[in-house]
């Protein structure tokens, strides 16, 4: 097992990253809690919930609330029904909230544990890719029906444990949403990495190569949520693609398409904005390429219309007096924020949309 260690203005928690972990949660904390809550989804709970369960003696103390599986569920139903599971539960501010799953549960799990009781601790114990990135740096929230993560707040868990032999039941489609995060750390950190990444199959990642991606993009993201835990500056730049990807994940209606497709659609935008105002040596060509080639599903932008793209992305956190914000690279490893007028925007959507039904 290995671990890192993250620090934050509460506490410094630690990564546990190793192979069949799961099943020793309580040997792992260094704290004992009267009561715990797994809280799960329906299809993390028939694969893993069990074995979860078996680590902890008495498992008396162990209570369960299961979610139905997928982005639908970071709602606010889903939170009140948490919440009261653990007003049921008599939960106190001794007791342990554990959220297992991907990042829809990581998010939803950890704000009800932000806000019950003020906050009570919770544990990130991921189970896809993609949640090397939402396990770090205590971002939780739900989404609104107007925008993703509208509600939320930084709340960092006391220990994050990432079992690998977790992700060998993930689907293909998980494998590539998962990477849509990882070559977004490669991108703001390490041309050499990024171009490793860009060669990929994502079908015919070995366990190493996917144990060795994580641990480097948990780096790099630890390194600027450590620099700035409430997003006033440098943590910006983890929201690459983003401003775009979410306004095409709450068009098509959450879930229709994963977070990490669309933030992989998000940067391609970013990369051509990025490419056209500072005439940059960013790989776009090879970034494409590795969008196509691994079938990231650049069709379900035909559905959607500009205009309510950018209605929807003047509702991004970055907007400020309605002018949106965007994450650019000047090259590999070096991001920065332009702040971008409405009519350039919409010219640049506009072709982009064109662009991406070529190569539909
Ligand atoms: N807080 C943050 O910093 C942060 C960062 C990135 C993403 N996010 C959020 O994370 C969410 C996306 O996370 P996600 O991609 O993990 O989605 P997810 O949690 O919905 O999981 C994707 C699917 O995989 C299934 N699954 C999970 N683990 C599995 C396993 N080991 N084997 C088989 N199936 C498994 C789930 O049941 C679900 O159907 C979005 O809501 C996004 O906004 C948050
Ligand atoms: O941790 C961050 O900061 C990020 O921006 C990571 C993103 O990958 C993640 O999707 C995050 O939830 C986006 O946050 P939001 O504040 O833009 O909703
Ligand atoms: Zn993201």
């Amino acid at each position: 097992m290995s671990s890192l260690l993250i620090q934050s203005s509460t506490h410094d928690y630690e990564v546990a990253i190793g192979s069949g972990i799961r099943g020793r949660v309580e040997e792992i904390l260094d704290k004992d809690y009267q009561k715990v809550l797994i809280i799960t989804d329906s299809q993390v709970a028939d694969l893993y919930l069990q074995q979860v369960i078996e680590g902890f003696s008495p498992k008396g103390q162990v209570g369960t609330a299961v979610v139905p599986a997928g982005e639908a569920s970071k709602s606010m139903e889903q939170y009140q029904y948490l919440l009261d599971v653990c007003v049921e539960e008599r939960l106190d501010r001794k007791s342990l909230i554990i959220a297992l799953g991907g990042g829809m549960i990581g998010d939803l799990a950890g704000f009800a544990a932000s806000t019950y009781l003020r906050g009570i601790d919770f544990v990130q114990m991921p189970t896809t890719i993609l949640a090397h990135d939402s396990s770090v740096g205590g971002k939780v929230a739900i989404n609104h029906p107007q925008g993703k993560n509208l509600i939320g707040s930084f709340y960092n868990p006391v220990h994050v444990i990432y079992d690998m032999e977790t992700l060998s039941s993930l689907s293909p489609a998980e494998v590539r949403s998962g990477y849509g995060e990882v070559v977004k750390h490669g991108l703001l950190s390490d041309p050499k990495w990024l171009d490793e990444l860009l060669q990929q199959d994502l079908t015919q990642l070995s366990k190493d190569q996917i144990a060795k991606d994580l641990a480097k993009g948990i780096r790099v993201k630890a390194n600027l949520v450590e620099q700035d835990e409430r997003e006033a500056g440098v943590r910006k730049y983890l929201n690459l693609g983003h401003t775009l990807a979410h306004s095409i994940e709450a068009e098509l209606g959450y879930g229709d398409i994963t977070h990490g497709e669309a933030v992989a659609i998000g940067i391609w935008f970013a990369l051509k904005l990025s490419k056209k105002k500072f005439q940059t040596d960013l790989p776009v060509k090879d970034y494409v390429n590795w969008i196509i080639r691994n079938h990231f599903p650049v069709d379900k932008l035909n559905k959607l219309d500009c205009n309510s793209l950018i209605n929807r992305m003047k509702r991004d956190k970055k907007t400020v007096h309605e002018v949106i914000n965007y994450v650019l690279l000047t090259d590999t490893g070096f991001p920065c924020i332009e702040p971008l007028q409405d009519e350039e925007l919409l010219q640049e959507l506009n072709d982009f949309l064109k662009e991406v039904r070529r190569h539909d």
